[in-house]
């Protein structure tokens, strides 16, 4: 489990992270989602001890990082895939990090073969692709069989089959009871890993409940109708708190109606429907709706928006 309380993070004058409170709870993904500079990265750096908070704490099992005597047992973190530029093989760099905890080969060879690193295993680090380097820092974040794996952006450079592989292995992972934190910008894949979103923006958390939720409450919902008797429906349909878009020559989305209120009100003025389906709104949708005052650096307006509110 990790807890923040009040954590906050100033550089100068910039404040960085902005006094949050979270929990993020084990047997569950939690993703870790806002816009660029919200302070993703400062609040992953300050719970494994590379930066250190201006106020407030952060604990990783009712421990700050640096109390754990065997942290590599106790958190796998993934930062900064790019910072490995060794000319170890992934094999000798992964005994050395061990070799700090007592960890030795045979778990080194078990997660090589868990993160299908076996073919380049032998290889330098240094001549690695930027998916292999991926698979490699999961590799060294999972080394110590930790309870808590925190890992920034795990799907960057991978190929659709290690996207897919992080998802299961993610899943996986918090099935198993462990705590699982996760950022990343790719929407969809965090749609489809993730139980639990907690958005920042601007320093600030501005959401913290399960992804349906968020997608519930941040977005209305559409029913898409498809009837030989549009005009009819779009009139039945109309009324102030909806929206009824004609968007083909038999198809109406409507906004502000459930479909169990369209298919009644339909059968009652006797109209025939050939189609009544809700759609489900996207995860990004969503998140577009949430952060739409809360990002940092907009593309194609006036730039930077600091410290706004
Ligand atoms: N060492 C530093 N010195 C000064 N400012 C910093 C430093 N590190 C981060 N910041 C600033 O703190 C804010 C939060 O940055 P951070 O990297 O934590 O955001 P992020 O949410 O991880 O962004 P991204 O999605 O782009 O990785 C940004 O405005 C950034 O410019």
């Amino acid at each position: 489990m990790i807890q923040a309380q009040s954590l906050t993070k100033r550089y100068g004058t910039k404040t960085a992270v902005d006094g949050v409170d979270f929990t993020v709870q084990p047997g569950r993904v939690t993703g870790f989602l806002g816009p660029n500079g919200a302070g993703k990265s400062t609040t992953m750096r300050m719970i494994v001890g590379l930066d250190r908070p201006s106020a407030g704490r952060v604990t990783v099992n009712g421990r700050l990082y640096r109390e754990h005597s065997a942290p590599l047992r106790e958190v796998g973190v993934l930062l900064d895939a790019k910072a490995v530029h060794t000319g170890r093989s992934a094999y000798n760099h992964l005994l050395a990090m061990g070799a700090t905890h007592g960890i030795g080969a045979s778990r080194v060879r078990e997660v090589i073969e868990l993160t299908g690193l076996e073919s380049v295993a032998r290889k330098r680090v240094g001549g690695f692709s930027l998916g292999m380097g991926q698979r490699l820092g999961i590799a060294a974040a999972l080394l110590g069989d930790p309870a808590t794996l925190i890992l920034d952006e795990p799907v960057n450079g991978l190929d659709p089959e290690g996207v897919q592989w992080v998802r299961h292995l993610m899943r996986q992972l918090a099935a198993e009871g462990r705590t699982v934190l996760l950022s990343s910008h790719l929407m969809s894949e965090m749609a489809m890993t993730a139980d639990h979103l907690i958005v920042l923006g601007r320093g600030r958390v501005i959401a913290d409940a399960p992804v349906a939720d968020i997608i519930a409450s941040a977005t209305r919902s559409t029913v898409r109708v498809r009837s030989p008797h549009l005009a009819q429906l779009a009139s039945l349909c109309a009324r102030p708190d909806t929206t009824v878009t004609n968007v083909d020559h038999d198809v109406l989305e409507i906004v502000g109606a459930s479909a169990a209120e369209i298919g009644e009100a339909a059968s009652r003025a006797g109209i025939v429907l050939h189609e009544l389906t809700p759609l489900s709104a996207s995860l990004e949708e969503a998140y577009m709706t949430l952060t739409q005052n809360e990002v940092e650096y907009r593309t194609g307006g006036s730039t930077v928006q600091e410290n706004a509110r």
